[in-house]
């Protein structure tokens, strides 16, 4: 594992992706790469394709035209070999209800290669539930049993789904912090998520997808600078600077002016600030408060699907 963390190869190189489901072609040519270190979002409405793409790359499913390296494998050529270097945590896959969490995991150990079984449920605060049966687990331990149950083999790749669904705030924070140590061992992880917060906080790069299509990708700040960045600027002088200066540093930028408060938005706020600060560094005004809002990108991906879809 570290010696390929090391090696700064791709993980995961997914080229040229397809998967129909009879007329429908739920990815239509997706390129995808995972680096070492790196966990990248896959993120997109409801049938966009990510399912169909995960489960490919997870040999759940055949594509129909493409290629799927793992840890440079090729799946084509070698499916079992490439299965085997990635650990996948899906939301359909059901836990045994009847097996505890040491007969499930040791299960799967024999499955999938052994590994030290006692330290995996250590890692993952599962000691205490080791003789419970996974029926009897609340959200937050399956998701960990899942988590852990992906590890086994010590795979370089892990493919989680929906992660941080249906957990508490805090639980949702422990186990955000459990990927992120996976991360700093050298891991690849490939995380299909709705939610945002979860994608902007954990991602280094966000893939957007729509229609079985790659719309956007790059780091969450780096979509959003894309998307224009900045899109209202709220700027407190004393005394209130007068309507026309206020007009000319507004240049193309809509301004709403209220006595001492202008906000600005809508134009290229970078420009209106670089105006701002040349117009007021020769009057006797002063700027007692400046607040900047950017979009979310929660907003921002919604606008793509949208255009995407439409
Ligand atoms: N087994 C199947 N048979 C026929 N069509 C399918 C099948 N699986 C998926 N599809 C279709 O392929 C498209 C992509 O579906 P997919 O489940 O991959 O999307 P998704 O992005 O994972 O959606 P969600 O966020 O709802 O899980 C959809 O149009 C869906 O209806």
């Amino acid at each position: 594992m570290a010696r390929l963390a090391d090696s700064g190869a791709p993980l995961l190189a997914v080229a040229g992706l397809v998967k129909r489901h009879g007329t429908t072609a739920a990815v239509a040519g997706v390129d995808l790469m995972v680096a070492p270190g790196e966990i990248v979002g896959l993120l997109g409405a409801n049938g966009a394709g990510k399912t169909s793409l995960i489960e490919c790359i997870a040999g759940l499913a055949t594509p129909d035209a493409g290629t799927i390296r793992i840890a440079g494998v090729d799946a084509g050529a070698d499916p079992r070999g490439a299965r085997r270097l990635c650990g996948v945590a899906l939301q359909s896959t059901g836990l045994p209800p009847r097996l505890t969490v040491a007969e499930t995991v040791a299960l799967f150990a024999v499955l999938h290669g052994g590994a030290d079984t006692d330290g995996l449920i250590d890692r993952f605060g599962l000691a205490g539930k080791a003789g419970a049966r996974c029926e009897t687990l609340s959200g937050g331990q399956r998701q960990r049993l899942a988590l852990a149950l992906a590890l086994i083999g010590d795979p370089p790749l892990l493919i989680l789904d929906e992660p941080g669904a249906g957990l508490d705030p805090a639980i949702r924070d422990d186990f955000h912090g459990l990927i992120e140590t996976l991360r700093s061992s050298g891991r690849g992880l490939l995380i299909a998520t709705h939610d945002l917060a979860e994608a902007a906080r954990l991602c280094d790069r966000v893939v957007v997808m729509a229609a079985g299509r790659v719309v956007a990708a790059g780091s969450p700040g780096a979509l959003i600078e894309d998307a224009g960045g900045l899109v209202r600027l709220r700027v407190r002088t004393r005394p209130a600077v007068p309507d026309t200066v206020a007009a000319e540093i507004a240049g193309d930028a809509r301004l709403a002016q209220d006595g001492e408060l202008m906000v600005f938005s809508g134009g290229d706020l970078r420009a209106v600030l670089a105006r701002l600060g040349a117009a007021l560094a020769t009057a006797d005004i002063a700027i007692v408060d400046i607040a900047t809002e950017t979009a979310s990108l929660e907003a921002l991906i919604v606008a793509m699907v949208r255009r995407a879809d439409g």
